[in-house]
């Protein structure tokens, strides 16, 4: 006998931590962008795992390289080598264009690497007095829920209750460039990081010439630019990285996320020489950060990226769903649909209810998605959406969005 959703609801919030509140949905299968529910009810994941799932559930490529993998080689630690890490090492670098980078597990993890990095590029390079450099952050940025990260936010619901919070990190407003080089006047600064769009926020996406702005003042002042990639890199805004928009390079380019092809928690911090090589053996790393099953998914996952124009994909049909929530939904109860490629999000007028009340109605009609904040729904469903989907998909958004 299958178990109900009732049964899965109750076990979980039994046995399980309640540090989330899910949507009451029990999903037991997946297919490309489409999940099923233990009564065996279908829907369109319009969220895909905190775009980790950019290729879809159970994309075949992916599943049968982790299947191989799994039973070759699946973890023997940087003890030693293995015949994967290397070729992923080349692959990853090549194509985003760095000489080098360092493999990690979780998101949260690669962007507290890349903080090491720039602090210890600020001792040796930028001569800062040691335990003195100072990092900026934007208000409302999201970088994880380590205590490093919750120390780099200005949502209380991320903070409150945990500190005391880590030393020498410092706030400017986001998409703002006069505060931003005020900040860098400081000669302790040794690094600015950033999410090129800010996804937890509510996707907030900067003025055009931000991220070119952004690049000017950090070579201006010596300061190291970290972006965060991890939830709008690899195809998910419609390129390869967001900050392509702008035809500019970070100095620490962070990925996680879909980089495991949703399979498998692999992320990674890439920089150059003058940056990377500040990190000297035995002095960071993780006991699965780069072992060759991730290592081998991700191959793959940057194969099937590039062979399936997924970042293209994401442009066009970002672009249809935008349109077409523009165009097609009462502007009284949906008056903004922001966003680049297929990570999007709408803000749902408080008098026509929250957003929760809002998903909830979705996934009645057959589309999950989750709130960002009270009123914000953030749509992100998986690159591989093809035309047809996403206009039956634009059918039961708009539908359910009129009817609030
Ligand atoms: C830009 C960026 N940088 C680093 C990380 C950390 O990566 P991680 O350590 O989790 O692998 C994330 C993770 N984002 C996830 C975590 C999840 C939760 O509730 O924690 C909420 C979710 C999320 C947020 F926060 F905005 C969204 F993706 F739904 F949109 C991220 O978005």
């Amino acid at each position: 006998r299958r178990v109900s959703s009732k049964e899965v609801f109750e076990k979980e919030s039994k046995y399980a931590a309640h540090n989330y509140k899910p949507l009451p949905v029990a999903l037991c299968k997946g297919k490309g962008i489409y999940v099923w529910d233990v009564e065996g009810k279908k829907y369109m994941d319009f969220l895909s795992g905190c775009s980790a799932n950019n290729y879809g559930h159970c994309h075949p490529k992916i599943v049968s390289t982790i299947q191989r993998q799994v039973g070759i080689l699946h973890h023997t630690s940087r003890a030693f080598y293995n015949d994967v890490l290397g070729e992923y090492c080349e692959k990853i670098t090549k194509l985003f264009g760095y000489d080098k980078v360092l493999p990690m597990n979780t998101g949260v993890e690669a962007n507290d690497t890349a903080c090491k990095l720039a602090r210890k590029w600020g001792y040796t390079k930028k001569r800062i007095p040691v335990n003195q450099a100072k990092i900026i952050f934007c208000k409302e940025n999201f970088f994880g829920r380590s205590l490093a990260a919750i120390s780099a936010s200005t949502d209380p619901l991320s903070f409150e209750g945990f500190g005391p919070y880590m030393p020498g990190f410092h706030f400017v407003p986001y998409n703002d460039l006069p505060e931003l080089e005020k900040a860098f006047k400081d000669p302790t600064v040794c690094a600015f990081m950033m999410e090129p769009i800010q996804g937890d926020a509510g996707v907030i996406v900067p003025q055009d010439g931000y991220l070119q702005g952004v690049r000017k003042l950090c070579d201006k002042y010596n300061v190291l630019w970290i972006a965060d990639e991890i939830q709008t890199g690899l195809g998910r805004t419609g390129k390869r990285v967001a900050v392509d928009y702008e035809e500019v390079k970070p100095d620490i380019l962070v990925l996680g996320k879909a980089l495991g092809g949703g399979v498998y928690p692999v992320s990674a911090c890439l920089a150059n020489d003058d940056v990377m090589l500040v990190i000297e053996p035995d002095t960071h790393g993780s006991t699965f950060g780069g072992n060759p099953l991730g290592s081998k998914v991700a191959i793959t996952s940057l194969q099937v990226l590039e062979e399936e124009r997924l970042a293209y994909n994401a442009t066009i049909m970002g672009a249809m769903f935008r349109e077409a929530l523009r165009n097609s939904c009462d502007q009284k109860i949906l008056h903004v649909v922001r966003g680049k490629g297929l990570l999007n999000a709408t803000v749902i007028n408080k008098n026509y209810g929250n957003a929760w009340d809002a998903c909830l109605k979705l996934k009645a009609n057959g589309v999950i998605a989750k709130q960002t904040r009270e009123q914000t729904i953030r749509f992100s469903p998986p690159l591989v959406i093809t035309k047809i989907q996403m206009s039956e998909a634009i059918d039961i958004i708009c539908k359910t969005i009129n009817g609030l």
